[in-house]
């Protein structure tokens, strides 16, 4: 390949813009969700598995957790199951977990380790149960009901939130140099299943491991304002409002809401990232260009 000299001080200089960042985020973990509608585009796949494999090489400790929601949805459809969410959680009764655990646990998981693979890197596929991952109980959600005029708990099956995780297995996974890529499962004390939201896992995950960054891959461009224009930068305090006058809603404010909890509990910075732009991951890291929402814990 022949470059002319503008053309090859360009890449030199995308490459040299990447070098503080490289050695800032050395040995540091970066926590990234990777969501089911990216997932959808086999480039943006194979895109996503090649930001991955290149922030390992470089000396990140990136964790991948997935989600597979639109993945769930096709085979409950195909199976004839009807399926439904309340604030961005599917209902989920006994026949729906099977589903959800045979998707996410099953083919999606495995894509993903196999796309890591195919790009040169180590992965291994694990769900919340392998080795006792990820401990969970049974999520209460809180529902208006315009009948009562107040809120009411209501129960949405076998829809958990993370109790517990345990660190040394994704340090066995990390030690040995492998890239964890963890389904979104989890199992409480009696050995009950639970299907859980996976910005929740990936949250909490990065709260646990102190992760430099947390990173959720979705499928808009960040989050948006009422007139739908990007909001770049988000504080506790903005966020508040926006969920308030139900600018933000359904599977954004989990998504929201476990940002906050993360950059609270001590991760440097979550972002919400648009999953639809090829090397959304590697931009995010290794550039100065933003490309979505920064949620941070500062108070205005
Ligand atoms: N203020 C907002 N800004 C952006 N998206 C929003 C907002 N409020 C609700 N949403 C919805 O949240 C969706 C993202 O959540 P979700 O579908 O669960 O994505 P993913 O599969 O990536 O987890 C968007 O596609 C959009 O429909
Ligand atoms: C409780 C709950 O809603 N679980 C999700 C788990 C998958 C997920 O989170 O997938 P995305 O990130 O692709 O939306 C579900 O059943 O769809």
């Amino acid at each position: 390949m022949s470059l002319n000299r503008e053309s090859a001080l360009q890449i030199a200089r995308v490459l040299t813009e990447a070098l503080p960042y490289i050695q800032n985020f050395n040995g540091r973990t970066v926590v990234v969700k990777f969501g089911g509608n990216a997932m959808v585009d086999p480039q943006l796949h194979e895109s996503f598995a090649r930001d991955v494999v290149l922030m390992k090489l470089v000396g990140m400790n990136p964790v991948v957790v997935h989600g597979g929601g639109p993945q769930i949805g096709a085979l409950l459809e195909k199976l004839n199951i009807h399926t439904e969410f309340v604030n961005g959680m599917r209902v989920t009764d006994a026949q729906t977990m099977d589903v959800v655990e045979m998707v996410l646990g099953g083919s999606v998981n495995k894509e993903i380790v196999s796309s890591i693979s195919r790009s040169g890197g180590k992965a291994i596929g694990v769900t919340g149960k392998d080795g006792g991952l990820i401990r969970a109980r049974k999520l209460k959600v809180n529902r208006y009901s315009p009948e009562l005029g107040a809120s009411e708990i209501i129960d949405i099956g076998h829809v958990g939130e993370v109790d517990k995780i345990d660190v040394g297995v994704l340090n066995v996974i990390l030690g040995s140099d492998f890239i964890p890529v963890i389904a979104p499962i989890g199992v409480d004390a009696e050995g009950n299943t639970y299907n859980i939201n996976a910005d929740l896992v990936a949250g909490k995950i990065a709260q646990v491991m102190q992760a430099e960054k947390l990173m959720l891959l979705t499928n808009v461009a960040g989050v948006l304002d009422g007139e739908g224009r990007i909001l770049t930068g988000l504080t506790t305090e903005r966020v508040d409002e926006l969920i308030a006058d139900g600018t933000i809603s359904g599977g954004m404010l989990p998504k929201v809401a476990c940002a906050l909890d993360a950059v609270k509990a001590g991760v440097s910075s979550a972002h919400i990232i648009d999953g639809r732009v090829p090397h959304a991951v590697l931009l995010e890291i290794f550039t100065d260009v933003g490309i979505g929402t920064l949620i941070s814990n500062r108070r205005n």
